[in-house]
C-alpha cells in the first residue's frame, strides 16, 4: 500500500533522514518510534510530500508519488498532526468542511458526513458551530481526526496524534482510537515517542535513531528479538510492563483453550472478562518465565 525506498533528506549538511526504507500494508498501522530529532516527521512528511527528499522514492497504492500533483496527493490522504492544525476563525463544521469543498463536494453531502463523524467520534452535534477555543483538548483531537477522515482517505498520516493531550485523555482516547470503525481499514503511518502507545497502536513499530530505522517488526519481535545493542536499551526503562502488556495468554498456553486477545498484563490488572477461562496467576507467571527462557 506505501512503500518508501531509500529516502534520504539531509539538512545543512547533517542527514535528518538516512536509507530509510520499508512498506506498510493495507489496513496495517506502522508506528515510527524514536527520541526527539531522530527523523520521525522529516520521514513522515516526505510521504505526502510536505517536504521533498533529496534522494528515495515514495509509492502509495503503486503510484510513485513525484509524478502526483502534491496538493492533489495531499487532498488523498488524511493528515493529523498533533496540535489538531485547526482554523481558529472556522467553526468545527468549517474546519471539517475544508478539503471536501476544495473537491466541490454539495453541501447536503459534506452536512451529512460532518454529523456522521461526529457521532463516530462520539462528539455532540452541537459542537458543529462552536470554534476550536471552546472545546477541550480531547474534543479539539477529534475534531483533527474527523477533519482527516471527511473524504474517507486509504492512508492517515498521524503525526504525534495524542501529543497534545494530558496523559489520562490520552490514555482514553488511545482505547477509542483503536475501537473505531472507521480506521480499521485504514493505512496508518503514526508518529510518536510515547512507547506505550506505539505498542497499543501499532500492528508493526519501527524504531529509528538518528535518521536511521534500527529495526522494525513486531512488539514482540523488538523485545525478545531485538536487532541491536540499542533496541535491547531503548525499552529497558519499561521492559517488563511492556512484555506483559505484549505476550498473549494464548501466546503462553496453546492447548488450554484460554480466551484471545488477553494480555498477561490484563490478567494482572484485573481487566478480564467474568467467566473467562483465566489459568492462576502463579501458573501464568511460571508460563510466562519459560516463555521468555525460550
Ligand atoms: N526544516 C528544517 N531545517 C533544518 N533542520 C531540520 C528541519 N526539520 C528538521 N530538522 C532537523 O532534522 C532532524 C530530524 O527532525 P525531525 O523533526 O524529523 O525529528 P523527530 O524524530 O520527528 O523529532 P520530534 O519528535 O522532536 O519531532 C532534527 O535534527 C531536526 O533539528
Amino acid at each position: 500500500m506505501i512503500k518508501v525506498e531509500n529516502l534520504v533528506k539531509y539538512f545543512n549538511n547533517e542527514a535528518a533522514v538516512n536509507q530509510v526504507s520499508f512498506e506498510i500494508a493495507e489496513a496495517e498501522n506502522l508506528v515510527l518510534l524514536g527520541t526527539s530529532g531522530c527523523g520521525k516527521t522529516t520521514t513522515l512528511r516526505m510521504i505526502n510530500r510536505l517536504l521533498e527528499p533529496d534522494s528515495g522514492r515514495v509509492w502509495i497504492q503503486g503510484t510513485d508519488t513525484s509524478l502526483q500533483d502534491p496538493s492533489k496527493l495531499r487532498r488523498g490522504i488524511g493528515y493529523v498532526l498533533q496540535h489538531h492544525g485547526l482554523f481558529p476563525h472556522f467553526t468545527v463544521a468549517e474546519n471539517i468542511a475544508v478539503v471536501p469543498k476544495l473537491l466541490n463536494w454539495k453541501e447536503d453531502a459534506i452536512r451529512k458526513r460532518t454529523f456522521e463523524l461526529l457521532e463516530k467520534l462520539r462528539l455532540p452535534a452541537q459542537i458543529a458551530g462552536l470554534y476550536p477555543q471552546n472545546l477541550s483538548g480531547g474534543q479539539q483531537q477529534r475534531v483533527g481526526l474527523a477533519r482527516s477522515l471527511m473524504v474517507n482517505p486509504p492512508v492517515l498520516l498521524m503525526d504525534e496524534p495524542f501529543g497534545a493531550l494530558d496523559a489520562l485523555t490520552r490514555r482514553d482516547i488511545r482505547v477509542e482510537f483503536r475501537q473505531l470503525e472507521e480506521l480499521k481499514n485504514k493505512t496508518i503511518l503514526m508518529v510518536t515517542h510515547d512507547v506505550q502507545e506505539a505498542f497499543e497502536l501499532g500492528d508493526r513499530i519501527c524504531l529509528m535513531d538518528k535518521g536511521e530505522i534500527q529495526q522494525i517488526g513486531t512488539a514482540m519481535d523488538l523485545l525478545f528479538n531485538p536487532a541491536n545493542a540499542f533496541v535491547r536499551s531503548f525499552f529497558s526503562d519499561q521492559r517488563t510492563q511492556l512484555e506483559f502488556k505484549t505476550v498473549m495468554l494464548t501466546d503462553l498456553f496453546t492447548s488450554r483453550g484460554v480466551p484471545s486477545k488477553v494480555s498477561v498484563w490484563d490478567v494482572l490488572e484485573n481487566r478480564t472478562d467474568a467467566g473467562a477461562e483465566i489459568p492462576e496467576l502463579p501458573d501464568i507467571l511460571t508460563a510466562f518465565e519459560n516463555f521468555k527462557r525460550r
